[in-house]
């Protein structure tokens, strides 16, 4: 089955999640963004889609890279169209990112679930039909009554718990708040949550991310009287051999690698340098939900969990998929937004999680999103 169409269509939806100047998510007014979606097509009429930045598959990505290797290929060839486009990632000027390549690589998963009316985690070969979502908190914030204080950790920390996460995952303050980077204020939140939400919820630090070993060290030594169940990324990961030192320093599992470049590749000289206890990967920052899948697989391997970074329908099929994960990052959450709200191009939300704190698995065909396709072509603007 050929494919025969690529095309990105961009629309305008309103949000109330905003930007700092670090790139991290806050809440903030209500404002217009724009959200690209992907659709590939078929010579028998067979669609299939994802969502992502529109700067991820602008046009010079589109025509210069996605077309020419996708047009006429076989739309089951996915390995081969993948592995294809990586290959115009050396010669692109760094501008075929491993993200655009897994909005790519999605598409071709939706479009095999709409054929064959199936949910991708089952095509891929599921393992679960719900899994334990954790609360994944925005990073910290000088908002009162928001994430700007220890004790406001703890209160929302309860709020989640009533609301059925059995774990929570803090990201802390960070630049360009006034008094962040600060080790001993990251430790007050994590001893605010767990004095909130007593013994029994599972916890997880993701603060600052450049700090040193000895910062590293301390604030992981902190989190082991605090019983967390993780600690992940506070320091570069471009220094595998830091994170190695720091793993064999600490008893608290060490988890990563979230945001290093590198694939399934990088993921394999970390566990080979002993830099982690838990591995990371998400569908987004190694390419795809194969690449995602072959790190999960890498750490099966070694008897290794593989924690699956972000939410989203693609990364939710990867957990419904394997064995060796615990956990659904839901998030990011913070007092001010109510995750549930159906954003305006979606006729319902993917990840739904019940009372009991579980995620149920789409099954809807494809990735499962359940996309509002008249609100995008009421709404699109290029
Ligand atoms: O932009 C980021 O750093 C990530 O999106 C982060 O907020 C969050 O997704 C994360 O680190 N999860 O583990
Ligand atoms: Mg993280």
């Amino acid at each position: 089955m050929k494919i025969t169409q690529v095309n990105v269509e961009v629309f305008t939806y309103p949000t109330r999640r905003s930007v700092d100047a670090a790139g991290h998510a806050h809440p903030g007014e209500e404002s217009l963004a724009k959200m690209a979606m992907l659709r590939i097509a078929t010579e028998d009429g067979v669609e299939g889609y994802a969502f992502g930045a529109p700067e991820l598959i602008r046009p010079h990505i589109i025509d210069s890279f996605v077309r020419k290797v996708l047009i006429g290929q076989n739309v089951m060839d996915r390995e081969k169209i993948w592995q294809d486009l990586a290959h115009w990632q050396r010669g692109s000027a760094s501008q075929l990112t491993d993200r655009a390549l897994a909005l790519v690589e999605q598409a071709l998963w939706d479009w095999a679930g709409r054929k064959f009316k199936q949910p991708v985690h089952k095509l891929i070969g599921g393992y679960r039909d719900k899994v334990l979502a954790y609360g994944s908190t925005m990073c910290g914030d000088d908002l009162p009554g928001g994430l700007s204080t220890p004790e406001e950790y703890g209160r929302f920390a309860e709020q989640l718990v009533a609301r059925g996460y059995k774990a929570i995952k803090l990201h802390t303050w960070m630049p360009p708040i006034s008094f962040a980077p600060d080790p001993k204020m990251d430790v007050r939140a994590c001893a605010a949550v767990r004095e909130a939400v007593g013994p029994d919820i599972a916890l997880m630090l993701d603060g600052y991310h450049w700090y040193s070993r000895t910062d590293a060290l301390y604030i992981g030594r902190e989190l082991e009287k605090l019983n967390f169940a993780w600690f992940e990324e506070p320091m570069m990961e471009e220094s595998a051999e830091s994170y190695a030192w720091l793993a064999a320093n600490l008893d608290i599992p060490v988890l990563g690698p979230e945001s290093l470049g590198g694939k399934y590749m990088s993921r394999a000289s970390w566990v080979g340098q002993g830099a982690c206890d838990i591995l990371r990967a998400g569908v987004a920052g190694v390419g795809g939900i194969a690449p995602c899948l072959k790190v999960a697989h890498l750490a099966e391997s070694y008897g290794m969990h593989c924690e699956i970074h972000g939410n989203g329908a693609a990364n939710l099929a990867v957990v419904g998929a394997i064995k060796n994960c615990d956990w659904y990052e839901r998030g990011l959450l913070h007092p001010f937004l109510n995750y549930d709200d159906v954003p305006a191009y979606l006729n319902s939300i993917v990840d739904p999680m019940d009372s009991d704190g579980y995620v149920h698995l789409p099954d809807r065909p494809g990735l499962g999103e359940d996309i509002n396709f008249a609100y995008i072509e009421t709404n699109t603007v290029n």
